[in-house]
């Protein structure tokens, strides 16, 4: 037996005709979406997903604006920059693109975004109004992550979620999204006794810890949802998930790849978000 690969190239492409259609009709009202986006240094990973995320704007209708800044741009400039923004009325969402340079607090210039602004969802604001279920940005990458579960058509309320790793803006937000559709959700990560024991009883697996071969096949219910979030290199250099995707095949009953899973995803919710982030601020 041989999982059906969840592909997020193809989910987003139809997303993004809803996307297109939308931002078409503020444009036609006069308000076309626009997104800001910060890049400080040139990580060379970064350069690669904010012309990614430019180019999903461009080919959507979405009005974008790249701004491309030396790593030694002080923390106050980058503080002005988004405080301009804030005001600019073409601008309906900012990202300032993860990491930022050591000598620069991302909290900081996080909570600087303007909360009808924020569509990374990465806020205070943002992160409190998911907790407890108010309407808000939710975070790019678990909010594709929903997308692509409720993609295979699975009823998620009542299946037992395992969600491996917490950070602020994949795991932690993914078990409150997965919660709220009415999942049993554990959380596991790096101080987890025996994850393979939690994974096994899993009914959907998310994995999100930045290390391939977290969840190898052995790990795996028979017919599991596998949703892999990871961005890894393997040893001849080439994209990899957090999961051991040819052997994980063969067990899971869905499962997304790297690339071609989550990563569009991301961008996709982006645009979602900015669409949601204009439409608020139009009559
Ligand atoms: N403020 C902020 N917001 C983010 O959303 C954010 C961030 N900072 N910092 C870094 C992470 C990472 N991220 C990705 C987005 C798209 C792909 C993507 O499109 N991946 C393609 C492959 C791209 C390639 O070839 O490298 C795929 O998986 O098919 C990957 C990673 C957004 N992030």
């Amino acid at each position: 037996m041989s999982a059906q690969i969840i592909d997020g190239n193809l989910l987003s492409q139809q997303l993004r005709q809803d996307v297109a259609a939308r931002a078409a009709a503020l444009t036609a009202k006069g308000n076309q979406p626009g997104l800001a986006v910060i890049l400080v240094g040139a990580d060379p990973a970064s350069q690669v997903y904010v012309r990614n995320k430019v180019k999903a704007c461009e080919d959507n209708g979405v009005f974008s604006l790249l701004e491309k800044y030396q790593a030694d741009m002080t923390e106050a400039a980058l503080l002005a920059r988004i405080a301009a923004l804030n005001n600019d009325p073409k601008i309906h969402g900012i990202l300032v693109q993860m990491p930022l340079p050591k000598h620069i607090d991302p909290t900081k210039v996080i909570e600087a975004i303007s909360p009808r602004k924020d569509v990374d969802g990465y806020s205070v604001l943002s992160a409190g109004e998911l907790l407890t279920g108010l309407p808000g940005f939710r975070p790019c990458t678990p909010y594709g992550c929903m997308k692509l579960i409720e993609s295979t058509g699975t009823k998620i309320a009542g299946k037992h979620a395992v969600v491996i790793g917490r950070s602020n803006t994949v795991g932690k937000p993914m078990a409150l999204l997965l919660l709220q559709a009415n999942a049993t959700v554990t959380i596991c990560h790096s101080g987890t006794a025996d994850l393979g024991y939690h994974t096994r009883q899993a009914d959907i697996v998310v994995a999100a810890t930045g290390r391939r071969n977290t969840l190898t096949a052995d790990m795996i219910k028979p017919g599991a949802i596998v949703i892999d979030v990871g961005i890894n290199r393997d040893d001849n250099g080439k994209l990899c998930g957090d999961v051991d995707f040819a052997a994980a095949k063969e067990v899971a009953g869905h499962i997304s790849p790297v690339p071609g899973g989550v990563g569009p995803m991301t961008i996709t919710m982006l645009l979602v978000n900015t669409i949601e982030a204009a439409e608020r601020e139009t009559n």
